[in-house]
């Protein structure tokens, strides 16, 4: 299977170097040339699996000769073992034909775990096998930054830099990110919001000097592989619920689409999803996208779910690349075009679009009460983002077809939220007791793309 870019200006990659790569020379992103479809009977097959195996099942095709099926069982299995939750990723009943997918049992309690675990397995590999040392430089909006950190920390070829924005992530996350001691993690928080973060990686990629003089690599959903090991929990979920004899739905709180656009992927591998349904924060830009056709970013505004606090959404581009047929003539000049004031959809690519994605938002009030009320319905204490999806997933329902609302974070990751909605303050997991207690290690940047990457030079060369 080789690897083409949504801008088509690219050369086309392995596995292996699509996922070691990043981001596309282009400015692109990567995805496979062709989606590997699953026969009814193959899907059926995976009902009763470990989530390792089904992992593999899903994984495999699309790894081509990058790993023996050996190697890759072996990293497979490594990459989960320290979930805390025997099902990896449970499925628990929240009302009548709705289902929420606990995703927050992972080392740091997000669903980015889920990916970040597997890549960090692969890359270690790889680089072990080549020899080759590379500079990790992530953007964050809490969740991605820590999971990242997790599962690089303490490697010899690795270095690993994370721009989150200076005072707009939970202290839980912020803490994740500058608590741990080892030399090659190095959290920066720069001035600005999560857009200017990964504007700003976005950058470093398209400075080839810079790029091939610290050998960069970039693990936020720009990856291929992240969104790959995502595909997996939809399988799992819904052949849980009767697929492929039934179709079920899935409504995911978006920010940068890698996470509904891996449920788009699974639908397109045959699995029988009827509606993926995007529910955002006030930061709507890609409901409002989906409504009218306009893409026009107006700025970050801070919310109680800061990991969605996004407007300038990575993904959308490989959704766009889908909705256009995968001609990359017009998405590449519609991100020249949001380099601008943004763009609009044409009236193809909207129907494209909305015959794969509705969409929904959820104001701030609507995310408290609906923490609240979940809690005084269910027993189930959501954090501020799974509000958001169960809030849109219940404008969504439909009598004959399972929604699946994915939980995406855990609720002691964001415990000022969730007190103020419940009066309950949730603890942390025992392993991370003393997060509170440890010593925390910064660095402010501004946002200086210059100072930045000289920041960086200097310390790899430590
Ligand atoms: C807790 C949480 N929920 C939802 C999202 C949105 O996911 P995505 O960016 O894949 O759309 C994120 C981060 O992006 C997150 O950290
Ligand atoms: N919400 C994310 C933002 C980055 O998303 P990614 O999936 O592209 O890495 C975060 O928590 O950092």
């Amino acid at each position: 299977m080789k690897y083409i870019s949504t801008r088509g200006q690219a050369p086309e990659l392995s596995f292996e170097d699509a996922m070691l790569t990043g981001l596309a020379r282009d400015g692109g992103l990567y995805l496979p040339d062709e989606i590997p479809t699953l026969s009814k009977t193959e899907i059926a097959a995976l009902s009763g699996l470990s989530y390792e195996e089904t992992a593999f099942a899903i994984m495999r095709p699309y790894i081509g000769e990058t790993f023996t099926d050996t190697e890759f069982k072996e990293l497979i299995a490594k990459a989960y073992a320290g979930f805390g939750h025997a099902a990896r990723a449970p499925l628990v009943q929240l009302g009548s034909g709705h289902f929420l997918l606990e995703l927050f049992h992972g080392p740091t309690l997000a669903f980015k775990d889920f990916a970040m675990q597997i890549i960090g397995q692969m890359f270690q590999a790889a680089l072990e096998r080549s020899g080759k040392r590379i500079t990790i430089v992530g953007a964050t909006s809490g969740d991605t930054g820590s999971a990242a950190i997790e599962a690089f920390r303490g490697l010899s070829n690795v270095d690993v830099f994370i721009l989150y924005p200076h005072g707009r992530v939970s202290e839980v996350q912020r803490r994740q990110m500058t608590t741990p001691s080892e030399s090659n993690v190095h959290a920066l928080a720069m001035t600005g919001d999560f857009d200017d973060c990964q504007a700003r990686v976005k950058d470093m990629f398209n400075d080839f000097d810079f790029r091939d003089g610290v050998s960069l690599a970039g693990v936020n959903s720009i990856n291929w592989g992240r969104v790959l090991a995502q595909v997996v929990y939809y399988f799992s979920s819904a052949v849980s619920l009767g697929a492929p004899h039934r179709q079920v739905s899935f409504t995911v709180p978006t920010g940068n689409f890698g996470d509904i656009f891996a449920g788009y992927i699974a639908k397109r591998m045959g699995l029988p999803i009827e509606r993926l349904v995007v529910a955002t924060n006030q930061n709507d830009i890609l409901h409002r996208c989906l409504s009218t056709a306009e893409y026009r970013p107006d700025g970050v505004t801070p919310s109680i779910s800061p990991s969605m606090d996004i407007q300038v959404s990575s993904n959308f581009e490989r959704a766009l690349f889908e909705a256009y047929a995968r001609d990359a003539a017009p998405v590449a000049q519609l991100m020249d075009e949001l380099k601008q004031s943004g763009f609009s959809v044409s009236q193809g690519a909207l129907q494209a679009l909305r015959e794969s994605y509705d969409s929904g938002n959820c104001s701030e009030s609507e995310t408290s009460k609906t923490i609240t009320r979940t809690l005084a319905e269910t027993g189930e204490l959501l954090c501020p983002h799974s509000a958001i999806g169960v809030k849109v997933a219940e404008e969504h329902l439909a009598a004959d077809t399972p929604m699946i609302t994915l939980a995406t974070a855990h609720p002691a990751k964001f415990p000022d939220a969730v007190e103020a909605a419940t009066g309950i303050r949730p603890p942390l997991p025992p392993r991370m007791s003393d997060l509170f207690e440890r010593e925390e290690r910064v660095t402010r940047v501004e946002n200086d793309l210059a100072a930045i990457q000289t920041l960086i030079k200097e310390r790899i060369a430590h």
